[in-house]
């Protein structure tokens, strides 16, 4: 047998040990969680890999994650008959390669307080088997893979190295052994370390085995050397299996906990069982709270498929569309091959018509809520909205349920909630008015103090301030709204009665001379230089032309790294305005007074000039003058 070899752990894992080492203190016991589900996986696996190469499981053998204790050695062992892992595996599955959340988990921890935030970040972030050495001070992993004959021992206090070597193991599987510090020897106990299992693990559908009670002797006195038997500690059945109606509140809770380590309850439990042509199971589950890495679309999705209650796949994105990534859940077909591949589920029309029914019982789920709980809908909303938004874009086949959940912050309120439906602003829309209208922008203040709002503000009529990035996409796919379509403040013209109409008219004569020298000194700015019915205090602003992107939607592009087909806008000017009317084509500083007057329009809709120092230099010349 070969010597044992010494490794360093990989930079950020290290960092990872420091944290969990000198800084995590609360809720240790999550470590025997995360040692139970990587079991559990382990197992799953060994059981699909099964599926092709029946050699790799044997009738006879239990399935199962077994936890044995050593008071005299202060050691508590975690082993399963999973998957194992080969020589190679060991050392980039546990200490060499980071996984991508270890960094990021590093900065979270170190930017939050040390309560129990911290812990909670350790599941999601997948950086699990680390959590070890909050109570242990020296941890060896034990394992064999299956379909080998050789294994591996892993050694490490958590200090910079690890070593590893080949070892014999008689079994198939994993088994990991703590050595617990002094001060955490409560994970000796068996009624502790049952309380953790039934707090964390209950329903893994897998048995977890302890060793019971000592048998008692005929007047009922436990015999000390008599042989203890192991029993089952968690219900290990699958929850989403049992009918209905003899399933707690507090079960599908605990349920919900286990998949998405949200220690707070659902918004809403969704459990089906569809029979008929196509039988399956549903149990899906929408958040009160949207996760940390809701904003990675590449990120896993949170439904699990199970094939007649075989786990099959995690994140199975042909189950949810990328905009309800954050419904968490089971979904267990009983008419599906148990050999199905990620390439026959894109395919499968069973898996489609699951999917659309799983959609539809969100939105419609959601959409009841929207009705009968507006205030738990606002919640809901104020986490998911800018999530559902995509869902306009990107589902066409419900884009009606969709668009009736939208909530917008509006003119109409005093604050950026986002509360007002599409439907809400119809109803109050006034009787020539002929579109809904909007603006976008970077942020709130910016668009709630946009000059393009002043006409609409003194006419009393309500725009929806839009600031999430994705509403620009929004707004061009939402298409018409109970025969309205949707209008930018910010685009092309605004429609005026006769009277505005001539009242223009005669301005524009009068003016010509000014908008002709504008156009020409700021050509290179601007496409076209006209007069504007949308401001009443303002001296001027920059509209986008009806069919170009328009200034939020290129300063997006850029910020997202995209080449932005970049358009001149139009200036309007406001023949009103007292700079305005004193502005003199014939005057010698009038291409200064231009370049401000085009700045001024550029910044006050929230956009950076292109030479602030020149437009510094040109006020204070204009202001001495
Ligand atoms: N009991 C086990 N049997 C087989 N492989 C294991 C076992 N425990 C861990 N591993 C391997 O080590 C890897 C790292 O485990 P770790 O708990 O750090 O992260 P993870 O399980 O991938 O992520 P998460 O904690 O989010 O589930 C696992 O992905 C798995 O490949």
């Amino acid at each position: 047998m070969s010597k044992p070899q010494t490794h360093a752990f990989q930079t950020e894992i290290s960092q990872l040990l420091d944290l969990m080492i000198n800084s995590l203190y609360s809720q240790k016991e999550i470590f025997l969680r995360e040692l139970i589900s990587n079991s559990s996986d382990a197992i799953d696996k060994r059981r699909f890999e099964a599926l092709t190469d029946a050699s790799l499981l044997n009738d006879e053998e239990e399935l199962a994650v077994t936890i044995t204790t050593d008071a005299d050695n202060k050691t508590l062992t975690i082993s399963d008959n999973g998957i194992g892992m080969s020589y190679d595996e060991v050392i980039e599955n546990i200490g060499t390669i980071a996984r991508s959340g270890t960094k990021k988990f590093v900065e979270a921890v170190k930017n939050s307080n040390k309560d129990q935030t911290d812990v909670s970040l350790i599941g999601q972030f997948g950086v699990g088997f680390y959590s070890v050495f909050m109570v242990a001070d020296r941890v060896s992993v034990l394992t064999r893979k299956a379909g080998t004959d050789s294994a591996t021992l892993w050694e490490s206090d958590g200090k910079g190295e690890f070593t590893i070597s080949e070892a014999d193991k008689p079994t198939i599987g994993t088994s990991i052994t703590l050595h617990l510090r002094d001060e955490e020897t409560e994970y000796l106990e068996d009624y502790r370390l049952k309380h953790i299992i039934h707090t964390y693990s209950e329903h893994i559908s897998l048995p977890i085995k302890m060793l019971g009670a000592a048998p008692l002797d005929d007047e009922g006195k436990p015999i000390e050397d008599g042989e203890r038997e192991f029993e089952t500690v968690n219900s290990g059945t699958a929850l989403w299996a049992r009918p209905k109606n003899e399933i707690t509140e507090e079960e599908y809770q605990s349920f919900y906990q286990g998949l998405s380590y949200d220690m707070q309850a659902p918004l809403s439990t969704l459990h089906h069982k569809v029979e008929g042509n196509m039988e399956y199971t549903s149990l899906l589950f929408i958040p009160s709270k949207a996760p940390f890495d809701m904003w990675n679309r590449d990120n896993k999705k949170g439904i699990k498929l199970y094939v007649r209650r075989v786990f099959i796949m995690d994140d199975a994105e042909h189950l949810m569309p990328n905009y309800l990534r954050f419904v968490k859940g089971v979904i267990d077909s009983q008419d599906l091959p148990l050999n199905v591949s990620r390439e026959i589920l894109q395919g499968d029309r069973d898996i489609q018509k699951i999917k659309s029914s799983s959609v539809k019982r969100i939105l419609d789920e959601l959409t009841k809520l929207a009705k009968n709980e507006t205030e738990k809908y606002q919640g809901f909303w104020n986490e998911f909205g800018q999530v559902i938004k995509e869902g306009v874009v990107e589902d066409h086949a419900n884009k009606d349920k969709i668009t009736s959940l939208l909530r917008f912050a509006s003119t109409h309120n005093s604050d950026d909630e986002q509360n007002v439906s599409l439907e809400q602003y119809i109803s109050r829309m006034q009787d020539d008015q002929d579109a809904i209208y909007y603006i976008t922008g970077e942020s709130y203040k910016a668009v709630k103090g946009s000059p393009h709002l002043e006409m609409f503000t003194k006419k009393g009529v309500e725009v929806l301030l839009l600031t999430d990035p994705v509403d620009e996409w929004l707004v061009n796919s939402l298409g018409e709204i109970q025969e309205k379509s949707l209008k930018s403040v910010a685009k092309g013209d605004l429609s005026m009665s006769e009277e505005e109409k001539q009242a223009q008219e005669a301005k524009k004569e009068e003016l010509s001379s000014v908008t002709d020298k504008l156009q020409e000194v700021l050509s290179e700015w601007v496409k076209e230089v006209r007069l504007t019915n949308r401001l009443t205090e303002s001296p001027a602003c920059l509209v986008a032309d009806e069919n170009d992107p328009g200034a939020n939607l290129e300063r997006i592009m850029k910020a997202m790294g995209q080449d932005a087909p970049s358009s001149k806008p139009i200036l309007e000017i406001n023949p009103e305005h007292a700079l305005i009317k004193q502005l003199d084509a014939s005057n010698d500083s009038f291409a200064d007074w231009a370049q401000v007057l085009f700045d001024q329009a550029a910044l006050s809709e929230g956009a950076q000039i292109k030479d602030p120092a020149n437009y510094v230099k040109l006020v204070n010349k204009l202001l001495v003058a």
